[in-house]
């Protein structure tokens, strides 16, 4: 792997010439390159110009993902982008069931954001996602032993998972049901 020249993010475009008279330069980057114009419409022209599946990411809210649906995606992702754009955006894993419950198996249902070990993903499995994905795990993998280290982080991942499935009873993913995992919203729902 080779590390871009620049030693951060926002060196990813040049920080010279930036204008930053109406804010930061994040804000900058920001407004060049989100089209606020975005809208649940572009998802039927995207449907028109392609044959792909498209799944929408970023969704975590059961309004969003009832909208997603209707706007006729072909799967979901509940995500926080990393939680790298917005402080306090909710812990997918936190926002997972709620979406789950209002898609109501009409798609698949991903989730990413904060996976780090097996039991990680036995939890989102659990709460109803069909799948989960990984970033910065892969990437740290990637930068400490190139392609050897990315691999070494996805099958770390597996091992954890089987693992994490024999100690919870479960033979097979199928087996990794809802009542596996115990959360907050179990826990104050107990004491009504
Ligand atoms: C360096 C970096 C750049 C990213 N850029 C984008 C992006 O342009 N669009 C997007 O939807 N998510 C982006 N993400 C978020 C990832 O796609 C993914 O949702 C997130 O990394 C998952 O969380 P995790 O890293 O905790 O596994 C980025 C993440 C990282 C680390």
């Amino acid at each position: 792997m080779v590390a871009p020249a620049n030693a951060n993010l926002e060196g990813l475009m040049p920080i010279d010439d930036l204008d930053t008279t109406d804010g930061s330069k994040l804000e900058k980057y920001a407004r060049d390159t989100l089209d606020p114009s975005l809208s649940w419409k572009d998802v039927e022209w995207l449907k028109s110009i392609t044959g792909l599946p498209i799944l929408l990411k970023g969704i975590v809210t059961a309004e969003d993902a009832r909208k997603a649906v209707e706007a006729g995606a072909a799967g979901i992702i509940v995500s926080n982008h990393g939680a790298r754009q917005l402080d306090y955006a909710p812990a997918t894993i936190s926002a997972l069931e709620e979406v789950v419950k209002a898609v109501g198996g009409a798609v698949p249902v991903l989730v990413d954001g904060g996976v780090r070990r097996g039991t990680d993903v036995l939890k989102a499995l659990a709460l109803g996602a069909r799948a989960v994905m990984v970033g910065r795990p892969v990437l740290y993998g990637l930068a400490a032993r190139g392609e050897a280290g990315a691999k070494h982080v996805i099958e770390m991942l597996n091992r954890e998972l089987e693992l994490a499935m024999a100690l919870c009873g479960c033979r097979s993913v199928a087996e990794i049901t809802r009542d596996r995992v115990h959360t907050e919203g179990d826990r104050l729902r107990s004491l009504l």
